[in-house]
């Protein structure tokens, strides 16, 4: 039962939600149970079907449309007389500015990404809006509380990056079932149905290996009038069969690991039964693309079986047919997604049969999807109960009770008796370059790396800034935003192509640069320090960011198994 005190504060409080998925529609609805009358919800996409298992102010017929505008129609309906706004919006879109920040007395996040998060971070501690941040991953869950001076914000602590591997795990040596399906998504669906322009940094052996011509075709590209059963068996040859004798031929790479075995389809899958296949294609009509299903054609129903090598391998020709019959005006600007059916079918017929070859365990369609998506299956429930807890943060912020606030982690397996663990919040990182503006330094060669270079993978990438202005002393090397001279763009396309030691500033070692994003209200100092060599594996952006470390208060949190071990694929995805 709430005290008078704290109805009051609840009833006052103007409140901004971002995110109306997993997390949010908990919120939402316990926001308004709870009191609250003045919310404000953004979220940016639309209702997908496979949304409506836990999602549950969605229903059927609302598939397709805002999230944020429905969600705020169903809460009306049992809470007629409160106040929701509702924008179907990025938070990123300018009109979320700080002035916009400002009008609340708290900001609640239930968003799944990092870069909206980083976003909504830096815009709370500009206004200087106390902001309740949440994520959960199948059982596992947590709620922070930033508070600017008084707590960490939520980039006090370096987040660990999304999961990567050598590209010659990947092309050549996988060793364990998720390098599969990196393989089989990043550069083989990418290789035949995405953009052609687009740079796979994944190296493809696309010349057929056993021509020796120097203008070997591109095995790849389907030729004039050649049957789609035809061309699918073609590439399943040559990826499972030819490219693996080749990879054989180097024995050094074999010396201490399993050789893999090439698999041919007329060996797995004889012309019989492909004859079947196209009878079955026959009776079967579709009217959405993305409904277009391998599965069912071949009357393969359950997504939890774990499919034969020669399931696998029809799975995979019929899937390529049906891309080439059904969905030929996508193929050139395919982009891998979780929810597109047909997709996922491809990805995990083609992980399995390289699985096969290389002795790695197969899995089922609903694994496979799980792990191309970087996904874990959510949990209804811990969205729920982490939902109540942000509610109750909320409640003690908005009573300026920040001392009792607490940060709290919702385990899978009881620790201490307890599934839901308290901790105080840490103090803020003096090196965070977010909220104590502590210089930060680069490790750079600056006679090879480009301006763009440092823009992309430092600026956007690790400092997450959208509209940088970088400066060096009172001289400008690069600008983004409206309203700039033609002149003025000419000169900062022209400093982009340009190695940092040769622009018009020189930037060499001992510069120190000034980095500002004015929609973010942030800036940032780091200073260059050059370095001939960069080890490739482990430094592939060629640059060493450094500075922003891991602050001495945040010991509890690092002891925490946020993320189950088998899991490495997994980021922390906050559904
Ligand atoms: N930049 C952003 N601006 C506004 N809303 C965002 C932004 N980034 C993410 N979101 C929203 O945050 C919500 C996160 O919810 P959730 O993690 O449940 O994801 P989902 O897309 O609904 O589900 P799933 O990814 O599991 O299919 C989504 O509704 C998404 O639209
Ligand atoms: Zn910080």
């Amino acid at each position: 039962m709430a005290s008078e005190q704290q109805a009051q504060a609840i009833k006052n409080a103007k409140v901004l939600m971002v995110g109306a998925g997993g997390i949010g529609c908990e919120l939402l609805k316990t926001l308004a149970l709870s009191g609250f009358q003045d919310i404000h919800i953004i979220d940016m996409d639309t209702i997908e079907v496979s949304n409506l298992n836990r999602q549950f102010l969605f229903r059927q017929s609302h598939v397709g449309q805002s999230k944020a505008k429905v969600a705020r129609e169903a809460v009306l309906g049992f809470r007629p007389h409160i106040n929701i706004a509702a924008s179907h919006a990025n938070v990123k879109d300018p009109e979320f500015n700080v002035e916009f920040f400002k009008q609340f007395n708290v900001v609640l996040n239930g968003l799944d990404n990092l870069d909206a998060r980083r976003y909504v971070n830096r815009l709370s501690l500009a206004a200087e809006v106390p902001l309740v941040e949440s994520g959960t991953t199948g059982f596992l869950g947590q709620v922070t509380v930033h508070v600017k001076s008084k707590t960490e914000c939520y980039e006090c602590q370096t987040k660990p990056n999304p999961k990567t591997y050598p590209v010659c795990t990947i092309t050549s040596t996988p060793s364990k079932f998720v390098h599969c399906i990196v393989w089989a998504k990043d550069l083989l669906f990418a290789k035949l149905f995405g953009d052609k322009n687009l740079e796979n940094d994944l190296y493809v052996h696309s010349n057929d290996t056993s021509s020796s011509s120097e203008n070997a075709e591109d095995v790849f590209e389907r030729r004039e009038g050649e049957d789609p059963e035809k061309y699918g068996r073609r590439i399943y040859d040559h990826v499972f069969g030819h490219n693996i004798e080749a990879a054989l031929a180097m024995e050094e790479t074999w010396k201490n690991r399993n050789r893999p075995k090439p698999i041919y389809s007329r060996d797995v899958l004889p012309d019989k039964l492909v004859q079947q296949n196209e009878n079955l294609d026959k009776n079967f009509t579709v009217d959405n693309p993305l409904s277009v299903s391998a599965m069912t054609s071949l009357g393969l129903r359950n997504p939890q079986d774990v499919w034969s090598l020669v399931e696998n391998t029809r799975i995979l020709l019929e899937s390529l047919k049906l891309f080439l019959r059904k969905r030929e005006k996508e193929i050139g600007s395919l982009v891998f997604e979780k929810d597109d059916q047909l997709a996922v079918e491809f990805v995990t017929a083609a992980a399995n049969i390289r699985a096969a070859s290389f002795g790695i365990s197969m899995h089922s369609l609903f694994e496979a999807k799980g792990i191309s998506g970087n996904i874990v299956h959510a949990v209804a429930t811990t969205n729920a109960i982490i939902a109540g807890l942000i509610v109750i943060e909320a409640t003690k912020i908005l009573q300026n009770d920040v001392k009792n606030c607490r940060v709290t982690y919702c385990l899978e397996h009881p620790s201490k008796k307890m599934l839901l663990m308290p901790v105080e919040p840490f103090e803020p990182n003096k090196s965070c370059f977010v909220c104590s503006e502590a210089p930060l330094s680069l490790e750079v060669n600056t006679y090879h790396t480009t301006l763009r270079n440092f823009v992309e993978k430092i600026v956007k990438a690790k400092l997450g800034m959208n509209l940088p202005l970088i400066m060096l002393g009172s001289s400008l090397l690069y600008e983004v935003g409206d309203g700039l001279e033609e002149d003025t763009v000419a000169n900062y396309e022209a400093n982009l192509e340009k190695v940092l030691a040769e622009l018009p500033s020189p930037v060499v070692s001992g510069t120190k640069l000034t980095i500002e994003d004015f929609q973010q209200e942030l800036s940032c100092d780091i200073s260059i320090k050059h370095r001939e060599e960069f080890d490739e594996e482990k430094e592939p952006d060629g640059m060493l960011l450094s500075g922003w470390t891991k602050s001495s208060t945040s010991v509890v949190s690092q002891s925490v198994p946020l993320e189950r071990e088998d899991n490495e694929h997994v980021q922390w995805s906050n559904q």
